[in-house]
């Protein structure tokens, strides 16, 4: 498998982003043979160490490019008041929307949720986090990150924290874009606001099924300069490199941070 010839943009993705094949590939807490997915459960240990940092909380948190998902939300329900998730792609807004509403043959979290809840000290409070955060989301709304407001056209108050996880390097072609991606994203956190991001590094594309979707090549350098650039200060940095046999992608490593918006509101 390799790089698609062209980046793969919107277009594609509404076309072939396969949902359930995404979330079976690269979020089952165990495979057929019970082998553990270290590249999840990294991620929820790492969500769950930022989002208890000294002062990381609030009432509001935008999730920009939520994707079919809920792990990047498990420890930051427990922090802010509401939530909001955004994604281009309808089928994924969807797909969220059914876990939100405990539809039958929704995707199965409770393996994901139980991992979390053990990280926070008690595994059997599963099913009262599972209801916390279907509380706490209050609204799914479209967005496309290349947009100056990415919201639009709705304009949502400036929140408290912007949460987004391995969306801008599939959205943005080349670093310019990058760059005003992350700025048109940071604008919707309220100075002194918080910036989570789990970014991949080295990475060209990622598979879901047949599907093969570009990735943005990103380095650590760049990516710590863009969020400065964006009028972020940089608190909390980690490198995770990207543990063998999950999915297929040539990912390198994860770098996750947590920034704070320059200003004071
Ligand atoms: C690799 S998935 C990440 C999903 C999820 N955040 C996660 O952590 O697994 C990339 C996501 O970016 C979304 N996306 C792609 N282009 C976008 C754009 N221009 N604006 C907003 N979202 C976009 C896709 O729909 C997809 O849900």
């Amino acid at each position: 498998m390799e790089a698609p010839a062209t980046f793969t943009g919107t277009g594609e993705y509404e076309r072939s982003f396969n949902p359930r094949d995404y979330l079976s590939e690269y979020y089952r807490l165990s495979d057929g043979q019970g082998r553990p997915n270290a590249f999840l459960m990294q991620n929820l240990r790492s969500l769950a160490k930022v989002f208890a940092l000294e002062g990381l909380g609030g009432d509001t948190l935008l999730d920009v490019g939520c994707g079919p998902t809920i792990y990047q939300l498990l420890s930051a329900c427990e922090r802010f008041q509401e939530i909001v998730a955004m994604d281009y792609t309808p089928q994924n807004r969807r797909e969220l929307e059914s876990w939100l509403r405990n539809e039958p043959g929704a995707f199965n979290w409770q393996p994901v949720v139980q991992y979390v809840c053990e990280l926070e000290g008690d595994r059997g409070k599963w099913a009262e986090k599972e209801e916390k955060l279907r509380g706490k989301v209050k609204r799914v709304l479209k967005c496309n990150v290349t947009k100056a407001n990415p919201a639009a056209p709705v304009s949502l108050p400036p929140a408290d924290c912007v949460l987004s996880t391995y969306c801008l390097e599939a959205a943005c072609p080349d670093l310019p874009a990058f760059r005003r991606a992350l700025r048109s994203i940071g604008g919707l956190a309220r100075p002194g606001g918080h910036l989570v991001l789990l970014t991949s590094l080295g990475t060209t594309y990622y598979g879901i099924g047949e599907q093969v979707f570009s990735c943005l090549r990103l380095e650590e350098a760049a990516v710590l300069e863009a969020v400065e650039g964006a009028g972020f200060e940089v608190r909390f940095t980690q490198l995770q490199p990207y543990p063998a046999g999950i999915g297929r992608t040539d990912m390198q490593a994860t770098l996750v941070l947590a920034a704070r918006r320059r200003g004071t509101a």
